[in-house]
């Protein structure tokens, strides 16, 4: 039930049996009379006002079974004097289906950070769903004139400019990414039609996993060019790398340069060749670094990214802020096309000698148009080994998926 403000009821009182003029059009109330014209409403001390009309969410979800706030107020009428039609497209709108544990961090990097004030959210769940819109909605204050609406229905995301995936099954403890991958397929069928059919124009940004393989499902489902269709890829295991790499040298991560590219996952492949500060490649003050004759053992970095999921998922259930953060940088870059590097997963078919269909992490050029360029990186012969390994895995499984 809507409950007027107490503060609208107090200043008005003041003038003891007042008599307010409003445009009332069939609106009900406990102490209003029905009315379909202008009319005069006398409110008496101590009045509880409450509309009869139920308006439990204050939500803009579209959805024929969540209440919305009725188009007519009486106390809107009185207020404004309409002028002309609100323009309601933001054209920064943002769809994210699946709000679990990563597609909520998404949300929440998303709207505190500014880069979308639009953001839609889509999951099969309804109860959750609802309940994640309004615990955000209720922080609406602090943010920055965000609109956010939910749904089960896809027509919400109509005209989104990005498509954050998220939904589907995660790992359970020692699980790989791989092991999901029918169950994930299934959910994309159900999904990325439907999001294309609302935003033909969109990109798609795919973070559920195996992430590889899903943004090629994507891809092959969605009919778009490969520059729409993104898997967040490697840009998380980059971060999680020049993390670790921070924290040995006592240098911000910012200012720690490493890419980690192929498959984000347990084939995952560290270029210890460009690894460099301030220009300054590591690979040349130490030539065996990141092999197994280092003596200063930075591999161990490389073993730690890989097993980051596993551990995390062990200590607290599931990762998520890593990679809604992850997921937040990648939506800065293509909204506000800054023509960023990051490493995300792209069709790869031709590139550094790979002849398979797969979709892997290379370091790419975003911006408005998705990848714009792939950097051409000059990798050294155990690299490039160790990419083509990462792209035949990738191919095995694929290979045997039912889409
Ligand atoms: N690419 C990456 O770096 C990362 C990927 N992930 C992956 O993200 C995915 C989601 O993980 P969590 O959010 O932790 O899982 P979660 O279980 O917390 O949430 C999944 C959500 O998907 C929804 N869902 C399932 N099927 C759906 C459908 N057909 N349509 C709409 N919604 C549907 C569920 O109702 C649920 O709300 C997993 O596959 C996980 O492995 C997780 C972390 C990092
Ligand atoms: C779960 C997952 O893919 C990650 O945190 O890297």
């Amino acid at each position: 039930m809507i409950h007027i403000c107490k503060s609208f009821v107090q200043k008005f009182y003041t003038t003891s049996h007042l008599t307010i003029l409003l445009k009332a059009r069939s609106i009900h109330t406990n102490l209003f009379t029905k009315t379909s014209c202008n009319c005069v409403i006398a409110l008496t001390q101590n009045s509880s006002l409450r509309t009869e009309q139920t308006c439990k969410y204050a939500t803009e979800s579209g959805d024929k079974k969540s209440p919305t706030v009725p188009a007519q107020s009486f106390i809107k009428d009185a207020l404004l004097e309409a002028v002309a039609p609100r323009i309601t497209s933001s054209g920064n709108k943002i769809t994210v289906v699946g709000v679990g544990t990563v597609g909520m961090a998404c949300a929440f990097g998303i709207l505190t950070q500014n880069i979308s004030t639009d953001v839609a959210l889509i999951d099969s769940t309804e109860e959750r769903l609802m309940g994640e819109m309004l615990d955000l909605q209720h922080g609406s204050q602090f943010l920055n004139s965000a609109r956010i609406k939910a749904s089960t229905e896809y027509s919400v995301s109509t005209g989104s400019r990005l498509c954050i995936v998220t939904a589907g099954v995660r790992q359970k403890e020692d699980e790989s990414r791989l092991a999901l991958v029918q169950r994930n397929v299934n959910v994309l069928k159900t999904i990325i039609p439907k999001l294309v059919a609302y935003s033909p124009k969109t990109i798609l940004l795919i973070v559920t996993n195996p992430v590889d393989i899903l943004t090629y499902v994507a891809w092959k489902l969605s009919g778009l060019p490969k520059n729409r269709v993104i898997g967040s890829g490697t840009n998380l295991d980059s971060s999680r790398f020049r993390f670790l790499m921070s924290q040995k040298l006592g240098i911000a991560p910012e200012s720690c340069h490493g890419w980690i590219i192929g498959e984000h996952g347990d084939s995952s492949v560290p270029v210890w060749s460009g690894v460099n500060v301030a220009t300054i490649n590591l690979q040349q003050i130490n030539p065996e670094l990141g092999s197994d004759k280092d003596p200063e053992n930075w591999n161990e970095l490389h073993k730690k990214v890989t097993s980051s999921a596993y551990e995390i998922i062990k200590l607290k259930g599931y990762t998520s802020w890593g990679i809604g953060l992850s997921v937040a940088d990648l939506a800065s870059a293509i909204l506000n096309n800054t023509g960023n590097i990051h490493a995300v997963s792209v069709r790869v078919k031709g590139l550094h000698g790979i002849k398979r269909d797969v979709f892997l992490s290379l370091p790419v050029i975003l911006g408005e148009n998705g990848v714009s360029d792939i950097v051409k990186q000059q990798l050294t012969q155990n690299e490039l080994d160790a990419l083509k390994k990462s792209a035949e895995l990738i191919h095995e499984v694929q290979a045997n998926i039912i889409f």
